[in-house]
Formats: C-alpha cells, structure tokens, sequence
C-alpha cells in the first residue's frame, strides 16, 4: 500500500536553501574526519568571491543509541561491538538529517568516548550551504544513504588504520594495549568486512589513501564549489524528489 509520499516543502513560501549534503564513510582511522575538515577548510577559502559559505560536519558518532545497563558493563570491558549497526539510532540520525535538509537549525549531541555515551554537551548546527555527515556506517541504512547528494568513502589500508587506532584509543580514549587490539580483532575488524566496506559500492567517489590525497580532495571541493555557484532553480531537484518518495516498499 503505498502512503502518501512526505512533503518537506517549506510552508512558509520563502525558497530555503536546501544545504548540500555529503556522506563520508570509511574505516575507523581511515582519516573520515580529516577528509572533512580539508573540504571545510578549502570551501572556506573561496568565500572571497562568493557571500560567507557556511560548511558544517557532523559525525554519525554522534547517534551511538543508549546502552542498557548489561551492555555498559560489557562496553567497559571492550566486550560491545560498537561497529554493528545495532549500536546506532539509525532513525534519530535519519530525522535530524531530513530536518537539516529543510533548513531547520538543529541540536546534535556530542559522543563520549571516554564514558561509552552520549555527552549533555550538543552543538547547534545552524542552516548551512554544505553539511558533511562522516561515520562508519553511514552507507548502511538505506534511508540515510538516499538522502546525500554526494557519497565519498575514504579508502585507507587496515594496517595504517590499526597503526592509527592503537595510540588514539591509548592515548584519547583511556584504554590499554591488550583492551584495544582484542576489541579491534574481536570487533572493529570483523564489523569492518562484514557491514563497512560492502558500502563502498555505493560512493559516487573512493578516496585512496584518505586525506593525504590532495588531487581528489581538491577535486571534490571544485565539484561543491559549482554546485554552491548555481542559482537554487538550476539546482537538481534530486532532494525534492528523494525527500516524497513515498515509503512503501
Ligand atoms: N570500539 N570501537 N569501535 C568504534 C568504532 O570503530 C569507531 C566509530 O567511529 O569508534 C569506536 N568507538 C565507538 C564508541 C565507543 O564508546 N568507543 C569507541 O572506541
């Protein structure tokens, strides 16, 4: 049975500016956020000829879903798998971005790796022109996956991203040695394979070697900037037409 498609036209008549919106999957430690904020920066250097280009990232981190008491003690042992599909609220993640699409300011909580949860600390993401979403999974749900305008995953060999994680979750994450390299084989790893990288076949662009390939960041950056340069009537009506796609299957 089909449902009436959702309207997310706005209603109250003035043409908002859909923002731009980038998927950028990848690895743990393949350099997603690093990706993210090299677009920034040099979206950010062409606002001398264009008016003030607001860029935003957020990180699919962001919507780990609240663990039940059982889970956080197994969480502090490093017995959770928090790179299954399961440890994320896939449907908050999904409204917010359908309210970022329709030029709502937004509240996105920010993630403590430290306590395995959610933060009381949010940041406001006010409407932009381009708002980056970077996760592991964020190709996984489908919903989620059909509302980017553009798709990047950041292809970084498992070995440089292992040589990556160990001191960060050391070092920034308070764990030992032993804890990070069972949960990376037990977990990260094996999640890797299984639900990670078969969503590279859905990226528009794979980025070897993640952030330190210049060329195709700098090529992406040209592909956005021309977006951003076109009049909102010459931009594809490819949110419109996702965003009422009626649900039924
Ligand atoms: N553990 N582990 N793996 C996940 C995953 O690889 C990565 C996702 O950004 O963050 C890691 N992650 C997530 C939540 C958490 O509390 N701690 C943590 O290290």
């Amino acid at each position: 049975m089909s449902e009436k498609p959702a309207d997310y036209s706005l209603t109250n008549g003035f043409e908002s500016k859909t923002p731009f919106l980038i998927g950028v999957a990848g690895g743990t430690a393949s350099g997603k956020s690093t990706v993210c904020q090299k677009i920034m920066e040099k979206l950010g250097q062409q606002q001398k000829e264009q008016t003030e280009r607001r860029v935003v990232c957020i990180s699919q981190d962001s919507f780990y879903r609240s663990l039940t008491p059982s889970e956080r003690v197994r969480a502090e042992r490093g017995q959770f798998n928090f790179d299954h599909p399961d440890a994320f609220d896939d449907k908050k993640l999904l409204t917010i971005l359908k309210e970022i699409l329709a030029g709502k300011k937004v509240e996105v909580p920010e993630y403590d790796y430290v306590t395995n949860s959610i933060s009381n600390r949010s940041h406001t993401i006010y409407p932009a022109d381009v708002v980056l979403i970077e996760g592991i999974l964020v190709f996984y749900f489908p919903e989620v996956r059909d509302l980017f305008h553009m798709k990047l995953f950041v292809d970084t060999d498992s070995d440089t991203r292992l040589a990556r994680r160990v001191p960060r979750d050391i070092m920034e994450r308070g764990r030992d040695l032993e804890q990070v390299l069972n949960q990376y084989m037990n977990f990260v790893k094996p999640a890797f394979e299984e639900f990670c990288l078969p969503t590279k076949k859905f990226a528009d662009v794979i980025i070897p070697r993640g952030a330190d390939n210049l060329v195709a960041i700098d090529l992406i950056v040209q592909h956005i900037s021309e977006y951003l340069k076109r009049s909102p009537t010459e931009k594809p009506q490819l949110e419109y037409a996702v965003l009422t796609r009626s649900t039924s299957v």
